[in-house]
């Protein structure tokens, strides 16, 4: 059987990479993203500490808007630490505290007069395990609207179908959205867990690990909501498997330690390294 162009590739890139186990990816070509490529997130010399510990050292990036960026690295290096000091979720732990700046659409995150519930209905997360409120379908996403103080019930009916159609679920729920919402599968329940994040109308979605609870099945509807969202929103998703990172990213940061070693465009990261660590890394020859 002739080889394909994309098996010539793979046999190249092994053979490119003598001895090491390397695991081959290719990330899929993607279209740029109309009035994307803005910086929308930015750190300087950003740290982040716990108590003494450092534990991302003075990271210098900016995430491109409407873009997906997948955060990777072994575990304890940072990424959900990093995340989570975007939309300000670290302040919930008193240990924590930060240096340098980080800025949200030329706004200082950490500024003296950023409003933290405001933060985070433009930057919104969705968790590792998926987390609804034990309320119904409906309650679940009308939720942050009311919070924001939308409580005209057509308006909330019309935010509810919008942000259900938008998180791929509406077609599962449409019929019963009066029940508990903790009676939907997993992966349904973290695509509700999508929708919630989206009825406020965010700009910014944090993933952090969204699949890594999820079956296959459940995690392909995932990743295929993400391609979705692609070019409405700015995506950060910390993953641990690369595979799903360079599936889904248009840009990945490598963090190792604390420190972001490399940031490139996801198929530069994954088929051309700079650093011999994400190399290592991307290989396999240590996690
Ligand atoms: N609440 C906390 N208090 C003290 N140290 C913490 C806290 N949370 C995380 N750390 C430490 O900060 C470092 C980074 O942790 P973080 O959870 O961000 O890493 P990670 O790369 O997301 O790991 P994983 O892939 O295992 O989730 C680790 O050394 C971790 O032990």
């Amino acid at each position: 059987m002739p080889m394909t162009a994309e098996a010539n590739t793979r046999s190249a890139a092994s053979q490119g990479a003598e001895g090491s186990n390397r695991e081959i990816f290719l990330p899929p070509e993607r279209k740029a993203v109309k009035d994307g490529g803005k910086p929308h997130v930015t750190a300087k010399n950003f740290s982040i500490f716990y108590g003494d510990f450092e534990a991302v050292k003075k990271v210098n990036a900016e995430v491109l808007s409407r873009y997906v960026t997948a955060i990777i690295g072994p575990s304890g290096c940072g990424k959900s630490t990093f995340l989570r000091a975007i939309n300000r979720m670290n302040d919930l732990i008193p240990s924590c505290h930060t240096a340098g700046t980080l800025m949200f659409n030329g706004e200082d995150i950490y500024g003296k007069y950023t409003d933290e519930v405001l933060l985070r209905k433009r930057i919104g997360m969705v968790f590792q395990k998926p987390n609804p409120f034990p309320k119904s379908i409906f309650d679940n996403i009308a939720y942050g609207p009311r919070l924001h103080g939308i409580n005209d019930r057509k308006t909330l009916e019309g935010i509810v179908e919008k942000s259900l159609k938008k998180a791929a679920l509406w077609d599962e729920v449409s019929d019963r959205l009066d029940r508990n919402a903790l009676g939907l599968s997993g992966g349904q329940q973290q695509r509700l867990c999508v929708a919630r994040a989206l009825a406020v109308e965010p700009d910014i979605l944090l993933l952090d690990e969204p699949t890594s609870a999820l079956d296959p099945k459940a995690t392909a509807k995932i990743e295929d909501l993400i391609e979705e969202l692609r070019g409405s929103y700015t995506i950060l998703i910390v993953t641990h498997n690369m595979q799903q990172a360079s599936r889904v990213s248009d840009y990945t940061m490598f963090f190792y330690e604390g420190v972001l070693v490399e940031y490139a465009p996801t198929k530069q990261l994954f088929t051309n390294p700079k650093d011999q660590m994400t190399e290592d890394y991307i290989t396999g020859r240590f996690s």
